[in-house]
């Protein structure tokens, strides 16, 4: 007699050891499953005991790092928080530059909002603590890249992160650079000539739209700079224009989702615009590759003959570019690194086509708003052009580097609707400890309200609301070195007659901004100072721009400094000049 396994005995013959045999194997196949959901069971409890402790874990790390953001935030001056989800509310209803101009106003040069439970904003409006935050500040909030990445794909240019830029920011400065060298009259010149066909087009009635003509001339003026003669004979240039502003219009929008939204219809047909936009670029570049001699001596030489031909004029003498040369420094050599695998191709170039087309347009429309209604400047940048033709008609730049006036109309134009309200930056690592021991949170968003700083009367004067570009002039005295001061604090210099002035170049002054400071400061800042006036200088040789009489009135900017400064797009005219 044997014992099974639920304690029964089997007798010992054949049927009986394979009955046993049977039972033996259920008993072990009961247990191995018995061990088997034991080992289950214990797994999942473990897995489980896993995750609560991590959850805890994360938990407790946010609920300290929103203590410590808390009550270091607690230390910053600024309005008492409405709900513990923040100023959102407020801000939504109001606009971000009106309550930080009432909010430094009461609470002073250091203000903080909260816009959710764990992301606090710090205004700052202090000329030496900005310069002290932009240089020390070398981030930006994920977001801004965020708005590039949807639409071009991962860029190294336009990122949050310094580090990831760093390398692009300088191979773009360098291209520029050497533009700006080679060939910077050129480059607007034809953009105005390609241009202004374009705007015989736009002309209704004979006015024209300010928006539409400067995004046009921006268009053309990146457009010609990045790809050369390719550009003007290209023609998909319209669609490519039209595209890029329809992404331009729904950008911000669709990068302020936190998740993309994979489930909205309207998402995709965003995706597909970009995706076409992509193809425009790679078509473009592969013109401009086979081409590869931008503004060559031949069709320089050929547009000369052309102009001298119909009796105009253009405002410089255009250089040659040698083919060769170009061959080998081509603009997107370095800068759009298709070997990179952290980098969308062409993503680099919609970048730059993107922020430089929505900027310069900007800055386009407030020069042509700010000149159609102060004739007399217009009159005198012309007379300003004469004589600088005059003198070194061979020095391409010499000519907008001697028109003082023109460089001054456009930094006052800029001064007074810069292309953005607020620069931001972040430290997303460590706190930001100012020498005045205020300490900024490490992942605050912080902002400089550039439109505050630049219509700042204690550095501006008590003009700071009028377009007057003579507050970047000094005078002259007697052809000596010995300046006048005139400027920042905005004396009126134009009182003090015909003199000859000089310019006092603004860039790098902390009170003025539009083109940033510090690490992150704008690249293309020199070279489109200079193309800007090239572009002015060629086109009011030609042209006298007027406002259409019945938008004169509608025209007024407001003189309030929190008031948001956006063009009140008014109808213009271009009226040919006897030449
Ligand atoms: C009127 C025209 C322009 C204006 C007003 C402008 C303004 C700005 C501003 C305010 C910034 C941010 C700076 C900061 O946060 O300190 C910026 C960044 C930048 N700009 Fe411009 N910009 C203009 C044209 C251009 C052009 C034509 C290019 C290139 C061809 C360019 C290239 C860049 C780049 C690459 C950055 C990114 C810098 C970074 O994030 O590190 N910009 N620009």
């Amino acid at each position: 007699m044997s014992s099974k396994c639920d304690g029964t005995t089997t007798p010992v013959n054949v049927i009986g050891i394979l009955l046993r045999l049977e039972s033996s194997r259920n008993c072990n196949s009961d247990q191995n499953s018995r061990i088997l959901r034991d080992f289950v069971t214990r797994e999942v409890n473990a897995f489980l005991w896993f995750s609560v402790i991590a959850i805890t874990a994360v938990l407790i790390n946010k609920v300290v790092a929103l203590f410590r953001l808390w009550s270091k935030a607690k230390l910053l001056p600024g309005p008492p928080c409405p709900s513990f989800y923040g100023h959102s509310e407020v801000i939504s209803r109001r606009n971000l530059t009106d309550l930080l101009y009432d909010s430094h106003k009461k609470y002073g040069p250091v203000v903080k909002l909260w816009l959710g439970p764990m992301q606090l904003l710090v205004s700052v409006k202090e000329p030496a603590l900005i310069k002290e935050i932009l240089l020390k500040a070398e981030d930006k909030l994920p977001l801004t890249g965020r708005v590039f990445r949807f639409a071009f794909g991962r860029s190294s240019l336009f990122a949050s992160s310094f580090e990831k830029v760093q390398n692009r920011r300088q191979l773009l400065a360098e291209k520029l650079d050497q533009i700006s060298f080679r060939r910077a009259n050129v480059i607007p010149a034809k953009a105005v000539d390609s241009s202004v066909g374009r705007v015989q087009d736009l002309m209704i009635e004979e006015s024209i739209d300010c928006n539409k003509v400067s995004q046009h001339l921006a268009f053309t003026l990146l457009g010609c700079t990045l790809f050369g003669d390719a550009f003007l004979g290209w023609s998909k240039a319209t669609i490519y224009e039209e595209l890029l502003m329809m992404i331009a219009k729904d950008a911000s929008f669709w990068a302020s989702y936190k998740v993309t939204p994979f489930w909205k219809q309207e998402f995709w047909r965003y995706q597909r615009l970009c995706v076409k936009l992509k193809c425009l670029t790679q078509d473009i570049v592969q013109k401009y590759r086979k081409s590869c001699k931008p503004f060559s001596h031949c069709y320089s030489q050929n547009l000369h003959n052309e102009i001298k031909s119909t009796g105009g004029e253009v405002a410089f003498d255009i250089p040659s570019c040698p083919a060769a040369e170009m061959r080998n420094n081509g603009f997107f050599y370095g800068l759009d690194d298709h070997a990179n695998p952290n980098e969308e191709p062409y993503g680099n170039i919609m970048g730059v086509m993107f922020h430089g087309c929505l900027t310069t347009a900007s800055l386009i429309a407030s020069i042509l708003e700010r000149l159609s209604s102060n004739p007399e400047i217009q009159e005198k940048i012309n007379s300003e052009l004469n004589s600088a033709r005059k003198g070194s008609v061979k020095d391409n730049q010499k000519n907008v580097d001697n028109m003082p006036l023109l460089l001054a109309t456009i930094y006052e134009s800029v001064r007074l609707l810069p292309a953005g309200p607020l620069l931001q930056r972040c430290s997303l690592k460590q706190d930001l400890v100012l020498k005045t021991g205020i300490t900024i949170p490490a992942g605050t968003l912080v902002v400089v309200p550039v439109k505050l700083v630049q219509m700042d009367n204690t550095s501006w004067g008590s003009n700071v609301n009028e377009f007057n570009p003579y507050r970047f002039l000094s005078k002259a005295c007697n052809g000596t070195d010995t300046t006048q001061q005139a400027s920042l604090a905005g004396e009126n210099a134009e009182d003090q007659g015909e003199s000859s002035f000089v310019l006092n170049d603004p860039t790098g002054k902390i009170e003025f901004l539009p083109f940033g400071f510090g690490a992150r400061a704008c690249v293309g800042q020199k070279f489109i100072i200079q193309g800007v006036a090239t572009l002015f200088a060629s086109l009011l040789a030609n042209y006298e721009i007027k406002l259409q009489s019945e938008s004169k009135n509608g025209s007024k900017l407001s003189t309030n400094p929190s008031a948001s400064q956006t063009l009140p797009n008014s109808k213009i005219v271009f009226v040919k000049r006897n030449i």
